[in-house]
This record gives structure tokens, C-alpha cells and sequence, in this order.
């Protein structure tokens, strides 16, 4: 199969350096790593190995392929779209965290895919991704139900020897993912800890009121999620991963732009859309946006 990958950081190189061990690959990034990855491949190093040769490119415009798997920060999807509009590909799926497809769908006439990812990565150094964790990769129609490119695809990714699923009720996984990442990345993030610290006392507590909110939120949207459900996710994600430090933690650490707007501040906005109160997302949201603009990367 033909694969572009559209942001090729951390997630990116990662899943395009595992997937071009049999599928014709293009990563589409930014310098230092492209051109080494020009001359000297791409290697995948920790949980998982691989050397391989992708094709690489800063300029994504114009391209073709059977499918473009999206892997830029949340807050670059609508410029990705553009670019990607002005090629041709049967099929795009989302691997990013937050409700990204939306701002996909509403500029590409492709068929869109949502996804998930819950594999770990880190871009070392150009040239070379580490693996911190061997996740799943879940994608599927984004109204739900069965769609031929989900399949096409999931079958292209499991060949590849990516954990990879086809579910048929991609809303309530993204949603769930969402609530999740809304209990977690600002909690950990603001207070500095590793996800673990929020197995119990007072920051799981506000861990637990935020990813409620969400859950409320996806309720008002018809999506069939239950508080006791989120709320063991939650858990069961702060167990699995208690050593990590969540994405928006690293952001933080390197005094990068977070994605707080595409999770915190995305269940804010629908919750005011649907008369809802959010005030724990508002408030973790608030703090977040303080803290980029006294570092200049808002
Ligand atoms: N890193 C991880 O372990 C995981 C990341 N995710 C999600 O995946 C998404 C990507 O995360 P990371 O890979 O960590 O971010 P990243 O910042 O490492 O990678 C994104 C890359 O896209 C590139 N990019 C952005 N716009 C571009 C353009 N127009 N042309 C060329 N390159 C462009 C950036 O230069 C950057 O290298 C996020 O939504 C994140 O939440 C989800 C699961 C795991
Ligand atoms: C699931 C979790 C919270 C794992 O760290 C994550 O997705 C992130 O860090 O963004």
C-alpha cells in the first residue's frame, strides 16, 4: 500500500518507520530529520526495532496515496488539511489525540478515518524514534459502523505488525479517549507528577471531575458512555502508564505549546454549547493558557 504520513515528529516516525517494513512509505516533516532520514533511513529503537528507508519530504503538497495518516499536534490539523487537500488519497485517518477528524472531514472531500493510538514515542535525534511503549492502534469509521477503508487500512497496519483493530464504535472510543486525556494531561501537567501520582489523593480527585465532565458532555452529544466507565479508564490508564509522563507534561517540560485546546478546552466548548457547566476543564484550561502566554508559545 501507499502511505503518506502526514507530521512526521514523534507518532509519526514511529508508525511510518513500522509500516514501511512492507508498505511503500512517505513521511512528510520538518529539517534536521527529514534530510537524515534521506541519507541515512529512518531507525526505530526500544520496545520496538526497525531500520528502515522511507521516502521523506518537508513539502506535502500535491502528493498521492492509498492513504494519509494524519500525526501533526492537534493545533495543526486545519493547515495539514489544506496541504492535504491539494493531493489525492482514498482514505485519511486521524491518530492524534482530541476530536481532530471534524476539522479533517469539513476541508477534504476523502473518506476520513478516525483512530487512536496508544503506542509510546519519542523522536530521539533526527533519524531515530525510540518506542517508550507498545499500545494498540484502534481506527474505524468516524460515524461508527463498518466502512471498506477501515478494513483496507487495519489490515495494512496488522501486516506491518502494528497492534492494530477496526472497531465499529470509533465515536464512544474517541470520546472515551478524550475523557481520559481530560482527567490526566492537565492534572499531570500542572502539577508536575508522572501519570501514577494520580492513583489516589487529591489530584485524582480533580482527575476524576474532569474526565466526568467530558463524559456528561459526550452524553449530551448521544454518545454512550457511562461516568463509572470513564472513571475506571481513567484508572486503568494511570496504572498501565504510572512511570509516563503525559504528552502535555513533556510539552510543558520543554516549554512548548500544549494541545490544551483540543482536549480542555474542547469539553468547554461543547459544554457551553449544550448549556453545560465544565468548571474543572475551564478552570485546568485556564491555568494551561496562563502558562503558554507567560511563555510566549501561545
Ligand atoms: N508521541 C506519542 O507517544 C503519542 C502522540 N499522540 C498524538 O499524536 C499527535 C502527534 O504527537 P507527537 O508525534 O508527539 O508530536 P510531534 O510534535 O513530535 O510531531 C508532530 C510533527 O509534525 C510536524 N509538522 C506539523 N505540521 C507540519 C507540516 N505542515 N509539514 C510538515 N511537518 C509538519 C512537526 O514539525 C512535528 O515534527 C498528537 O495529537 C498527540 O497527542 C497520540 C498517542 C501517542
Ligand atoms: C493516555 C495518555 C494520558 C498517556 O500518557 C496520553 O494520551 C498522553 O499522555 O497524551
Amino acid at each position: 500500500m501507499e502511505i503518506l504520513v502526514f507530521g512526521a515528529g514523534s507518532l509519526g516516525s514511529l508508525v511510518g518507520g513500522l509500516l514501511a517494513r512492507v508498505h511503500d512509505v512517505t513521511l512528510v516533516g520538518r529539517d534536521p530529520h527529514v534530510s537524515r532520514v534521506r541519507v541515512d533511513g529512518l531507525s526505530v529503537t526500544g520496545a520496538e526495532t526497525a531500520r528502515t528507508a522511507p521516502d521523506a519530504v518537508t513539502d506535502g503538497e500535491g502528493r498521492a496515496a492509498d492513504v494519509a495518516v494524519v500525526t501533526v499536534k492537534s493545533f495543526d490539523t486545519a493547515a495539514a488539511a489544506e496541504t492535504l487537500a491539494t493531493g489525492s488519497y482514498d482514505a485519511v485517518l486521524s491518530l492524534q489525540n482530541g476530536l481532530t477528524e471534524e476539522t479533517l472531514a469539513s476541508r477534504l472531500d476523502a473518506t476520513v478515518l478516525a483512530g487512536t493510538a496508544t503506542y509510546g514515542a519519542r523522536l530521539r535525534e533526527p533519524g531515530r524514534v525510540e518506542c517508550t511503549g507498545v499500545g494498540r492502534v484502534v481506527l474505524g469509521a468516524r460515524a461508527g459502523g463498518t466502512d471498506p477503508a477501515a478494513e483496507r487500512v487495519g489490515k495494512a497496519f496488522r501486516d506491518a505488525g502494528l497492534r492494530t483493530l477496526v472497531a465499529t464504535d470509533m465515536p464512544r472510543r474517541r470520546w472515551r479517549k478524550l475523557a481520559v486525556n481530560a482527567g490526566i494531561n492537565a492534572v499531570t501537567a500542572l502539577a508536575r507528577v508522572e501519570n501514577g501520582a494520580l492513583a489516589d489523593g487529591p489530584a485524582s480527585e480533580v482527575a476524576h471531575r474532569a474526565a466526568r465532565e467530558a463524559v456528561r458532555v459526550a452524553r449530551a452529544e448521544g454518545v454512550r458512555l457511562t461516568y463509572r466507565g470513564a472513571r475506571a479508564a481513567v484508572d486503568e490508564v494511570v496504572s498501565d502508564t504510572a512511570a509516563n509522563r503525559s504528552s502535555m507534561l513533556q510539552d510543558v517540560d520543554s516549554g512548548r505549546r500544549t494541545e490544551v485546546e483540543a482536549i480542555h478546552g474542547e469539553v468547554v466548548a461543547r459544554a457551553d454549547r449544550h448549556g453545560i457547566d465544565a468548571p474543572t476543564n475551564r478552570t485546568l484550561a485556564d491555568l494551561l493558557r496562563a502558562w503558554e502566554a507567560g511563555r510566549g508559545v501561545r
